[in-house]
Formats: structure tokens, C-alpha cells, sequence
């Protein structure tokens, strides 16, 4: 076994370790990066950029069935899910020189594509080949599809996010057991694609999102023939391949040809010896404080691992917080009420910050709440996307959190999570200047609307204006 000495070991190559591997190579620190899988990931791979690409097809298809609205003749698509399948994988071959061992390499990071576990408390870590003292060790080593403990799950073939993609006939039937992010943006493709499509969920569908903004994305989902159950929480499954029914607790039986399970996830932490390292664990991932570092002082955990919110951004942002610490002894602390996240179903949801309900719980009535439709805006009529709304919520003249439903509302978050960071004011985005007719417009409109009752309804500036216009010449 060689010996390794390194400033910084990374252990896992996907959106975080990648990120803070480029990042410390390039500021002159030694990084050994390990990976025993996949270069770049579940986000590359079996995430972010599958599911993207898939919802793109889907789209399309959507759009030739429903042409006639802008006057060109609507045709049901013949969709090639073998070939829509082709595009998935391409997108996947395109992306991935920028994150392959060859670019790293040449970044000047030494990467072992082996697995990497704990031999004691001073943070050495073992490969079958290498044995590796680092100063600082972080473990960006992500999660997994959690498959939960259903009664005749383990005898039945059902799809992860991991396998989705190998398919090559459109499922007939697809059933799919959680109403999270994965399952309904999978659930509106497949049903555009030309899928039966019925989504199992035992609480709220997309309920990590504000409820008001949710029933928005619901009711389109539903309008497309998406079946949406909920409150209904999987109980049995049984069946064979092209044949599965799955039993819910409260007695429904729902038959389909696949069945797709995304109920969460599950961090990746068993095969690291953590014990060995005196590395806590919680019941969603690594025990790390706010700065990111473990119950080991010289280990750091980031992105799924770490086992809060689970977005490719996050893990982004944790690799820029433990490389300040890592590499120049910065205090860095992440955060988490500036971090925004989507749902990329059609229409998409989009959030920020705090809810109406969280504000309610902190604040009592002491916050306000500003709206603004999509139905008001003139490119989403041009276009036709007027199912929609920004919600903004306010404390003290500072928007502290923001949720768009709507097309585009991805794109049109990011003001509100730059509002939010850097504490801007309401008055700071009324005072921006939306090119017209955009839907840029509508996050304008919406802080407009905040202030709307304080200068229309107010009798104080109603006595002022007269005033005034008494004076003027
Ligand atoms: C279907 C789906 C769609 C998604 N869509 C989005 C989206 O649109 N936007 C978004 O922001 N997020 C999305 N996500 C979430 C996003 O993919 C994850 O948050 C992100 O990949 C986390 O990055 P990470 O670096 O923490 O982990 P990962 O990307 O999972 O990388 C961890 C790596 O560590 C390796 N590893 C694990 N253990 C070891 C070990 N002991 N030794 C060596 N290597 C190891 C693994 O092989 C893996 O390559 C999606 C997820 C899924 C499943
Ligand atoms: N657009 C994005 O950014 C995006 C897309 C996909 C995934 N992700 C990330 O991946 C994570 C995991 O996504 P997910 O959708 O798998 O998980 P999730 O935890 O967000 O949702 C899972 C859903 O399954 C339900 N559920 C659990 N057990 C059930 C059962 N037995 N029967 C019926 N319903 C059950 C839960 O109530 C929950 O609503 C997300 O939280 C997110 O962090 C992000």
C-alpha cells in the first residue's frame, strides 16, 4: 500500500467535491480527490441533468399537442422514448468532460477512482491501493434513493432514479410512490410522453412547498391527466415485470405496468468506517455544525452528505464555505435562509427564504404578504402562460421570503434570493427599472403590490398630494 501525504482529501466526485477540489487545486493546495463510482455524481448522472433533459422532451410533446392555441395545427406526437432516452444520455456525455478525471487531473488534482474509508481518529484514510494523511478531509460522498421497508418491495422490479434512465419503452402504466420533486416532475414527463401516469403520496404532494403554490403546479398536473393521490401513503406492492399493483393503508389498489419509488434519500455514510474517524451521524446524514465540520475537527462533511437540503446549488455553496475554512482558517458559516430551490415541473415552483406560515410562527401578525398573478403580465398573456403567481413575504420593509408558481419561475427566483443576501429592501426592487414586456416584470409587480395599499389607500398621502398640488405653479 503507498503512502499519500495531501493538504486537502476530498472523498466523492460529484457537485460538491468537484467544486471544492477545482477550487483548492487552483488557490495552490494539495487535493487528492477520491471517487468510486462515477465521475460527477448523482447530479450528472441519475439527478439534475437527466431528469432536465427528460422534461425537455416531454415539453416539446406537450407543446405540438396544444399548437392550435397560437394558430398552428395541434398533431399528437410520436414520441421515441428509446430516442428521447439517446438525448438524456447525450446531455449526460456532453456535460461530462467538465467534470471527468482528465480535466481534474489537468487542474492539477490527483484523483484515485477508489473508495475511501476511515483506519482511525487522526483522519486517515485507507483505498485498497493507498493509505492517505490529509490535513483536512472533506467527505462530499451524497446520497442515494432511500427504498423504504414496504411489504413486497424486495419482489417486485420497481425504478430508482438510479435505473429510470436505462429505460427504452415508455412504461403503459407508471406508478409512482412519492409526490416529492422527483416524482412529480417524472410523473408530468412520462404522462406528457404519452404515459398512464398515477403518483402515490402519503401526506401533501410537493409538500415542501408553500401550500398556496403547490395547488397551483397540482391542479396543472391534474389538468394533464396526471393521477395525484394523497393522503395515501404505500403500504403492499406485489406483482411482476409489466404488471404491479400497489396497495395503499387506506385500501386502494392501483395496477400499473412500473412502479418508480422516490420517497427521499439516504446519505451515503455506511462504507466511510466513520466510528473509526469519532464522526457522529444524525438521522438524515453527518452531524456537522454551522461550519460544516464534523465531530472530528479535522473532517468536514458537505452537499447531501451533510444531510439538509439536498439541491446541487447547496452543495455548491457548502464546497466555497469548507474551502474558506480549510484553506485560509476562516470562521466560514453556511447558511440556509438565503438558499432558493425549484421543482421543474410545468409550472415550475420556485421558493426562497421563509414561508407565509414560517413568518406567521415567528412574527405573529407582524409581517405582510404581497402577490401578484401571472394573468397581469403581458408576456405571460403573449405567450399564453398565465397560470401563475409571485408571493412575497415582507418584515420590516425587507423581503425575508419569496415563492414563484409559474413558467420561468426558476429563472425569476434568483432576484429574490439576491434580495434576500444581500438585504435589499422592498423599496429596492420597486425602484429597478423590468424591461418590457418581460416576465421580469412580474417580481417588480409584485413589490409594487406590497406598497400599493400604503400609497393608494392612504388618506395621509391623499392630504400630502393635495398639498402639493395646491402650491405647485
Ligand atoms: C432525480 C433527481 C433530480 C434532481 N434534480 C435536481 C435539480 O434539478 N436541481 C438541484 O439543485 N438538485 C437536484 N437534485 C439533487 C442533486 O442531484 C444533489 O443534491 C447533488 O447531486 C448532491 O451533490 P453531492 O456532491 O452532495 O453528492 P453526489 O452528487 O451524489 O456525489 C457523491 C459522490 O460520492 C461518491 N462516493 C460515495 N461514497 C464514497 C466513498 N466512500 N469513496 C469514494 N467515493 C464515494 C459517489 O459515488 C458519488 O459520485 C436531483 C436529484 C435527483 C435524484
Ligand atoms: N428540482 C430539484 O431541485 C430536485 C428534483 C428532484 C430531487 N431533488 C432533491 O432530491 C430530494 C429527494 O427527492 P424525493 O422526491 O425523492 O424526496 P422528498 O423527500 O422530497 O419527497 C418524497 C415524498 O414521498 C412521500 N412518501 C414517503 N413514503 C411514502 C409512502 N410509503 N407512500 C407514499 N408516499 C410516501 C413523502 O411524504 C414525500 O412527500 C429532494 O428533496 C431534493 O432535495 C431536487
Amino acid at each position: 500500500m503507498d503512502n499519500i501525504k495531501t493538504d486537502l482529501l476530498v472523498i466523492g466526485a460529484g457537485s460538491g467535491g468537484l467544486s471544492v477540489a477545482a477550487g483548492a487545486a487552483q488557490m495552490g493546495a494539495d487535493v487528492t480527490l477520491l471517487e468510486r463510482h462515477k465521475m460527477g455524481g448523482d447530479c450528472l448522472n441519475y439527478g439534475c441533468v437527466p431528469s432536465k433533459a427528460l422534461i425537455q422532451t416531454a415539453k416539446v410533446a406537450h407543446a405540438m399537442r396544444h399548437a392550435a392555441q397560437y394558430g398552428v395545427a395541434s398533431v399528437e406526437p410520436k414520441v421515441d422514448y428509446a430516442a428521447a432516452m439517446d438525448h438524456v444520455h447525450g446531455v449526460i456525455a456532453n456535460i461530462a468532460p467538465h467534470d471527468s478525471q482528465e480535466r481534474f487531473e489537468g487542474l492539477g488534482v490527483r484523483v484515485i477512482r477508489e473508495e475511501g474509508r476511515f483506519v482511525n481518529t487522526d483522519a486517515v484514510v485507507e483505498t485498497e491501493k493507498f493509505r492517505i494523511t490529509a490535513r483536512r478531509v472533506v467527505l462530499a460522498t451524497g446520497s442515494r434513493p432511500f427504498v423504504p421497508p414496504i411489504p413486497g418491495l424486495d419482489t417486485v422490479p420497481y425504478l430508482t432514479n438510479e435505473t429510470l434512465w436505462d429505460l427504452r419503452e415508455l412504461p403503459a402504466h407508471l406508478i409512482v410512490i412519492g409526490g416529492g420533486p422527483i416524482g412529480m416532475e417524472m410523473a408530468q414527463a412520462h404522462r406528457r410522453l404519452g404515459a398512464r401516469v398515477t403518483v402515490i403520496e402519503g401526506q401533501k404532494a410537493l409538500g415542501k412547498d408553500d401550500p398556496e403554490m403547490s395547488a397551483i403546479a397540482l391542479d396543472a398536473i391534474r389538468g394533464e391527466g396526471v393521477e395525484v393521490i394523497e393522503g395515501a401513503q404505500a403500504a403492499r406492492v406485489a406483482g411482476s415485470d409489466g404488471s404491479i399493483t400497489v396497495e395503499t393503508d387506506d385500501g386502494r389498489k392501483i395496477a400499473g405496468s412500473h412502479l418508480l419509488v422516490a420517497v427521499g434519500r439516504k446519505a451515503n455514510t455506511e462504507s466511510l468506517n466513520l466510528d473509526a474517524a469519532g464522526i457522529g451521524t444524525t438521522r438524515t446524514g453527518i452531524r456537522v455544525d454551522k461550519h460544516l465540520r464534523t465531530t472530528n475537527r479535522k473532517v468536514y462533511a458537505i452537499g447531501d452528505a451533510a444531510g439538509g437540503l439536498q439541491f446541487t446549488h447547496v452543495a455548491g455553496y457548502h464546497a466555497g464555505v469548507v474551502i474558506r475554512s480549510t484553506l485560509f482558517g476562516l470562521p466560514a458559516k453556511a447558511a440556509t435562509s438565503h438558499i432558493p430551490w425549484v421543482t421543474y415541473t410545468d409550472p415550475e415552483v420556485a421558493h426562497v427564504g421563509m414561508t407565509e406560515a414560517e413568518a406567521k410562527k415567528e412574527w405573529g401578525a407582524n409581517h405582510e404578504v404581497a402577490r401578484f398573478d401571472y394573468e397581469g403580465n403581458d408576456r405571460a398573456q403573449a405567450e399564453r402562460h398565465t397560470t401563475g403567481r409571485v408571493k412575497v413575504v415582507v418584515h420590516n420593509g425587507k423581503p425575508v421570503g419569496a415563492s414563484i408558481v409559474g413558467h420561468q419561475a426558476g429563472e425569476h427566483i434568483s432576484l429574490w434570493a439576491f434580495a434576500i443576501s444581500s438585504g435589499s429592501k422592498m423599496k429596492d426592487v420597486t425602484g429597478m427599472v423590468a424591461p418590457y414586456p418581460t416576465y421580469g416584470e412580474l417580481n417588480k409587480r409584485a413589490a409594487g403590490a406590497y406598497f400599493s395599499p400604503k400609497l393608494f389607500e392612504s388618506e395621509a398621502v391623499k392630504r400630502v398630494v393635495g398639498l402639493v398640488q395646491r402650491w405647485l405653479p
